[in-house]
């Protein structure tokens, strides 16, 4: 089929978005793939599938899969780049809409000033349902009752990471480091990705605390690997920042290709993010 695609950036976190509307869709985990594909498709982070809800009350479903063809719960920047997508579309009038998604509903906002906040709805903080596997295969216990630490292999010796897990909606596994450009991302960022103790895999976070409003943050993606942004590390990053009582809301988050703002009143409170949508280009592809 010649299938109708637009390319979008938030923050460089950046997506193939298909109208599945006015397009019928059905493609196969190789076919996500090929989309996602920097040289033999269109090559994205993400691909973002706008469809009409089957909830009542919402607006849009939102389906999310990874480069690697992956169908995911979530994706924060993608939420941003799907609100300007039906409103530039024409497929709503509304600034305001509510979304439904594998892992809940959302509500992104069109602001005034061109900028786009979402309500991503309350972090899941209860390890298990993050999910991680709170027991550990080695026998470690948690450090307290936010660390957890992580036995990674590295090169025969085994060293033992502090790590906040979350979810939101989608698995985050996020630690504080000195300085993210010396950062050890991409070469403990697979090994965490693909830790036991995650059964659904998870993104890793590496979270620089410049100060109590402040960090800079790299994510090495689940299903993608490291990318310039992403929106629920970023939550993810700031929800554990907060509950250490490292961070207070709100919190600029410096991500390599851009900067968000992330909120949060605290537990079972939603987690409002804020930042950029681009349009890039759009283009035919036959898939
Ligand atoms: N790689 C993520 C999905 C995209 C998340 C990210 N691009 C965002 O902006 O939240 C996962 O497998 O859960």
């Amino acid at each position: 089929m010649k299938l109708k695609f637009t390319k979008m950036h938030g923050a460089g976190n950046d997506f193939v978005v298909i109208d599945g509307i006015n397009q019928h869709i059905d493609f196969s985990p190789a076919q996500w793939k090929l989309l996602g594909d920097r040289r033999f498709g269109v090559g994205a982070d993400q691909i973002l599938l706008v469809e009409k809800p089957t909830q009542p009350g919402c607006d849009f479903r939102y389906r999310i899969f990874n480069a690697d063809g992956g169908e995911v719960e979530q994706c924060g920047n993608g939420s941003r780049a799907f609100v300007k997508f039906v409103s530039e579309k024409g497929l709503t009038a509304q600034r305001s809409i509510t979304v439904e998604t594998k892992a809940g509903v959302i509500a992104p906002r069109l602001e005034l000033d061109g900028s786009i906040t979402v309500d991503m709805g309350a972090p899941v903080l209860e390890p298990q349902r993050v999910p991680f596997d709170a027991d550990g295969l080695h026998g470690e216990r948690q450090a307290d009752d936010m660390l957890w630490p992580l036995v990674l292999e590295l090169g025969g010796a085994r060293e033992s990471v502090l790590m906040s897990v979350v979810s939101m909606g989608n698995p985050h596994a996020v630690q504080v480091v000195d300085d993210v450009d010396t950062a050890p991302v991409e070469l403990t960022g697979p090994l965490i990705e693909h830790h036991p103790r995650f059964p659904n895999r998870v993104n890793a976070g590496f979270m620089q605390i410049v100060d109590r409003g402040h960090i800079r943050l790299r994510v090495f993606e689940r299903g993608v690997g490291e990318t310039l942004a992403c929106g629920t590390g970023s939550c993810a990053a700031v929800v554990a920042g907060i509950r250490r009582g490292l961070l207070d809301s709100p919190v600029r988050v410096d991500a390599r290709g851009g900067q968000l703002s992330i909120s949060w009143a605290g537990v079972g409170q939603p987690v409002l993010l804020t930042g950029p949508a681009v349009t890039v280009f759009e283009g035919e592809i036959e898939i």
